[in-house]
């Protein structure tokens, strides 16, 4: 059997304290195979985002272990070179991705930086990489050239998935990546995304509140609800014949012919 890429174990976190503490994640655990896609689905507020800021280091578990290829990165890094060692791990696309990127840095010369951090190159190796991950997301060299405000939702969404693989990492998680594109733009990221996978072997950890999304991406889903794991399972299986309560109720919230709202509210 091939040894999991990424484990979490037990994974908690609360915040607050006395009685304003309150518990995000509660003795989560999953594994991520080499090249797999494991997709997270639950309501909001249900840990979902918080789990994944454990594993990137943003924030620091109150219990439980995260081990990436039996490395064990469960509490922040404490150096710079021990963050870009971790970078090369684990990436993260955010929902929204012109709050991260500079507002007054061109992209290409954003991707160049990326690509300096981790790797010591030339100029002339460093254009070429650049110009390799822009072909790999699909941005033109105007779009390159190009300031982060003159780019669309999803030209913009191709710029921080090819900073995430700048860094050429095992795991790349996607939070909500897709979910502020209108559906034929995300359809082209969900494509793009499908073709990186097979073609870089990189791993995904798909997080999203839509479960079409999750049907075309992932090959196994865990479902969490306040902040535990409810339901795990290959991702057909947890959405076609889901065993527990609440993913049935998620699964039956998703309008389609002969959907009718009333009887769910009246039913749950
Ligand atoms: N820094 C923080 N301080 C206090 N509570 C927090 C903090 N971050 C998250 N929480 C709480 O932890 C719980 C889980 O939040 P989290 O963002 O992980 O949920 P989520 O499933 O990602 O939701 P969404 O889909 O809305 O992003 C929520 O109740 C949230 O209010």
């Amino acid at each position: 059997m091939t040894e999991p890429l990424l484990v979490v174990e037990h994974l908690t976190k609360t915040f607050g304290q006395g009685r304003a503490r309150a518990t995000a994640v509660a003795d989560v655990s999953f594994s991520l195979a080499p090249g797999g896609s494991l997709g997270i689905v639950g309501e909001s507020g249900s840990g979902k985002t918080t789990t994944a800021r454990m594993i990137i280091g943003l924030e620091r578990p109150s219990g439980g272990r995260i081990t990436v290829r039996g490395e064990d990165r469960t509490r922040p890094a404490r150096s710079a070179r021990s963050r870009r060692r971790r970078g090369r791990d684990v990436q993260i696309v955010f929902q929204d991705p012109y709050t991260s990127l500079d507002r007054r840095q061109r992209v290409g010369d954003c991707l160049a930086e990326v690509v300096g951090v981790h790797a010591r190159l030339g100029r002339e190796e460093t254009r070429k990489r650049v110009s390799e991950l822009a072909g790999l997301v699909g941005l033109d060299d105007r779009q390159l050239a190009a300031l982060p405000r003159a780019l669309s939702g999803g030209q913009r969404q191709r710029v921080a998935i090819a900073r995430a693989l700048a860094a050429d990492p095992d795991v790349l998680i996607l939070d909500e990546a897709v979910s502020a594109l209108d559906v034929s733009i995300q359809a082209q990221i969900l494509n793009l995304l499908s073709d990186i996978r097979r073609e870089r072997g990189v791993s995904y950890l798909f997080i999203s509140h839509d479960l079409a999304v999750i049907r075309q991406v992932t090959d196994d889903t865990i479902v969490m609800r306040h902040g535990a794991v409810v339901e795990q399972g290959p991702t057909a299986d947890v959405l076609d014949n889901p065993s527990h309560p609440y993913t049935r109720l998620l699964r039956d919230s998703v309008p389609r012919t002969g959907w009718d709202p009333e009887t769910l509210t009246a039913r749950h």
